[in-house]
Parts: structure tokens; sequence; C-alpha cells
């Protein structure tokens, strides 16, 4: 059977001392694996996807992505890690606002060799590969990014973090912006496209409904044995 693409153990992060935020006994992700991670606000979400993708460390445990423990590497080590193998796709976007469409794109190439190298052609035509396949007409391509609606800098956000085929994408609130007709169709795009390159995906939203389309649903509450007392 093939490794997980994300192994947590026994993970212990508390932001402030002597105040727990996550307490995880274990949690296994299988490559090309799409799970749909919820719960109330403020009970650690982004917590738990700034620890995956080496943000944060943990104060004990492991972090196990690609059979590569995160937790033990230094922080140079785990940006040239998340660069490489991780796809992030923010509810903000944090596209670069005085970039083009395309530039913002590139992006991961710009600062990944192995990125780069998972593209069989020609870089630029895999960015409009992409774009084209979330709706993006080619002519946007050289616009500045800040000039095309929310929903499109969305799936600019998305292309960004599919381009040179990332093991993991990690998606925190991405369809916040959009309206549901919206949503639904971005999420389709999205999960052919992790499909196509076999990406892990872990996608965190408070809209339930979306769950259906995923192969796992997952309550933070269930994993975490800090209970949080927030409403949902
Ligand atoms: N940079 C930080 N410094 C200190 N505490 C933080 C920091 N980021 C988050 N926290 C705290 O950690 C807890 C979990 O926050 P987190 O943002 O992970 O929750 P969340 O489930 O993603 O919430 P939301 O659904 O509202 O985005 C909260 O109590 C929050 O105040």
């Amino acid at each position: 059977m093939a490794s997980p693409a994300i192994h947590l153990e026994n993970l212990q992060f508390e932001w402030t001392s002597g105040r727990p935020c996550l307490d995880i006994a274990s949690l296994d992700v299988m490559p090309g694996e799409r799970i749909f991670l919820h719960g109330p606000s403020g009970s650690g979400k982004s917590t738990l996807l700034g620890l995956l993708g080496g943000m944060h460390l943990p104060q004990t445990g492991i972090i196990d992505i690609l059979s590569q423990r995160l937790d033990t590497l230094n922080g140079a080590a785990r940006d040239r890690f998340r660069a490489d193998h991780i796809g992030f796709l923010f509810q903000q976007f944090n596209l670069i606002p005085y970039l083009s469409v395309l530039d913002n794109v590139l992006l991961p190439c710009r600062f990944s060799a192995y990125r780069r190298n998972n593209i069989a052609g020609n870089v630029e035509q895999e960015a409009q590969r992409l774009l084209a396949a979330l709706r993006i007409d080619a002519t946007l391509g050289h616009r500045k990014v800040t000039t095309l609606s929310i929903g499109q800098q969305q799936r600019v956000a998305a292309a960004r973090a599919l381009i040179g085929r990332p093991e993991i994408i990690i998606a925190d609130e991405p369809t916040s912006a959009l309206d549901a007709s919206h949503q639904q169709a971005f999420i389709d795009l999205l999960m052919q496209e992790c499909l196509a390159s076999a990406s892990a995906l872990i996608f965190v939203s408070h809209d339930h409904r979306l769950a259906t389309s995923f192969d796992r649903s997952i309550a933070l509450a269930e994993l975490n044995r800090v209970s949080v007392k927030v409403p949902e």
C-alpha cells in the first residue's frame, strides 16, 4: 500500500504557552485523496493548515509530508519543501497586485525548479492551459490581476496553486467570495485538476453543502482532543 501523503502523530500545538490549540492523535491522508475539513470558527482549522504547510512548528509530535518529517527541518528547508510540494489557496487569494494574471500563475515555477520541471512542455502554455481549464479567457493573461473580478481572481489563485502539479493542495475557504452556483463550478474544476495531477486536497469550508464532492469529510472536533467551545 502507498505511504500516506500526510501523516500526523501525537501532534500538539499551542499559540500561547499553557493554552493548547490542537492535540491530534493521528491523521493520514492518502495520495490523491480529497478531504473536506470543517469546524467552528476559531477551532484551529487554519492553524492545522499552517502546520501542514510548515509555516508553524508543533511543540510535540510528528508531521510527515510525502515521507519527509517537516518538524525536523529548519525554516529555510521547510520553505523550500513547501514551494516544491504544496500548492496553497487562500481565502484572500494573496495574489501579487502589480503582476499580470500570467505572472501570478507562474510564480511557483519561478521559486521552484521542481515544479517547473514537473511541466513537460512550455511553462507559459501550461499556465494558459490551467487558466482555460478554470474558465479564464486567454486574452486576460497579460492584464494586471487586480483588474479582474473577485471570482476570476479566485480562479487565478487556483491556477497558481495547481501549476507544476504539487502533490498536495491546501485550500482555506477558497469559495467564500463566490455565490452558490459559482462555488460548485469552482469545486468541480478544482477537483478535475487535482484528479489529473493526482494531488491530495485538503479543503476547509464552513459550507457543508460542498462536502458531498469530496472523498472524505472530517470534523476537526473529531480529531482534536482540545475541546474548543465556540458556536459553529
Ligand atoms: N497568529 C496567531 N497568534 C495567536 N493566536 C492565534 C494566531 N492565529 C490563530 N490564533 C488562535 O488560534 C485559535 C484557532 O484559530 P484558527 O484561525 O486556526 O481557527 P479557524 O478554525 O481557522 O477559524 P475560522 O474558521 O474563523 O477561520 C483561535 O483561538 C485563534 O485566536
